[in-house]
């Protein structure tokens, strides 16, 4: 055996592109060591969302996430995961111009264990992505409703409400897969337009409030497992109440802490 051997994993960039028209893929994000290892068994893709800055950073948009902390969350992924094929999203600002795009993906292949970065965006970021892709990166894009154009765009907005949207989303998906692209996360779209997307193409579409005709689906793991009581958009389906049940454990332990239940003789040296 080498001495530099390639970390194996599930799946691979080629194996993802296989299932276009095969098994849908699973894809969660996750942020950290600990929940990366849970979610792994289970997923094709982890990806380290630029959400976390919402979600876990409390902040209201994705705008403040920096490439030095998605890399600190990535690492802590791929050291939970060690099998799993994870994906950074490349955050605000950090691919405003190919060149500056470049030096930041070659940071995520230089710094972390991460196989694919993502970028946001149609076919205004098809040179970006073309300069990534020739340079050795693999690329996962975003089409629809991009997160990262909420200032500029006043809000989140469904996309593909009209023919000129329906007509532009097909022209995005063409040009990121001309572009080199193995897969691409389709979010905010009306069901049967996001369907005809995915056809439109031989790359697989991941959905994210996209409907059932695509290629795969993708959810925020805090809101798929019930952690949020107040952000509770249409698209996500809460498989576990999971505010639920840590409130209720906190609050257990806060009352045993009070009536000095805990420690007991069991717990105590
Ligand atoms: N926790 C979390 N989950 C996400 O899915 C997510 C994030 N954070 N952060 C980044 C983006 C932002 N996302 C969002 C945020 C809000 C809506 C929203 O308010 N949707 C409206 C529909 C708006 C319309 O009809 O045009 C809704 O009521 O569902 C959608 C996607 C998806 N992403
Ligand atoms: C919602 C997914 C696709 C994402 O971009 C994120 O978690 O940041
Ligand atoms: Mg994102």
């Amino acid at each position: 055996m080498s001495i530099v051997s390639q970390k194996t994993t599930k799946h691979t960039i080629l194996s993802i592109k296989k299932k276009k028209n095969n098994a849908p893929i699973v894809m969660i994000t996750a942020y950290d060591a600990l929940f990366a290892s849970l979610f792994a068994p289970h997923a094709d893709i982890l990806l380290v969302g630029d959400s976390l800055q919402m979600s876990f950073g409390g902040q209201s948009d994705t705008l403040g996430a920096t490439m030095d902390i998605m890399l600190y969350h990535t690492k802590a992924v791929c050291q939970g995961a060690p099998g799993a094929l994870v994906v950074l999203d490349m955050p605000f600002g950090s691919y405003a111009t190919p060149e500056i795009g470049l030096a930041n993906a070659m940071r995520v292949y230089q710094e972390s264990a991460a196989t694919a970065v993502k970028i946001e965006g149609g076919k205004e970021r098809a040179a970006l992505i073309s300069h990534l892709t020739c340079n050795g990166i693999a690329v996962m894009g975003h089409i629809g409703l991009l997160p990262q154009n909420v200032r500029a765009e006043g809000g989140y907005k469904v996309k593909g409400k009209d023919a000129d949207q329906e007509a532009a989303l097909i022209q995005d998906a063409k040009a990121l897969e001309k572009a080199g692209v193995f897969c691409m996360v389709i979010e905010g779209v009306v069901s049967e337009v996001a369907t005809k997307v995915a056809q439109s193409v031989n790359v697989p579409l991941i959905g994210i409030g996209a409907g059932n005709g695509v290629d795969g689906q993708v959810l925020v793991w805090s809101d798929a497992f019930g952690f949020f009581n107040e952000f509770k958009p249409k698209f996500v389906k809460r498989y576990l109440e999971g505010a639920t049940l840590i409130e209720e454990a906190m609050a257990t332990y806060a009352k045993e802490v009070t009536a000095r239940q805990f420690p007991d003789a069991t717990t105590s040296y």
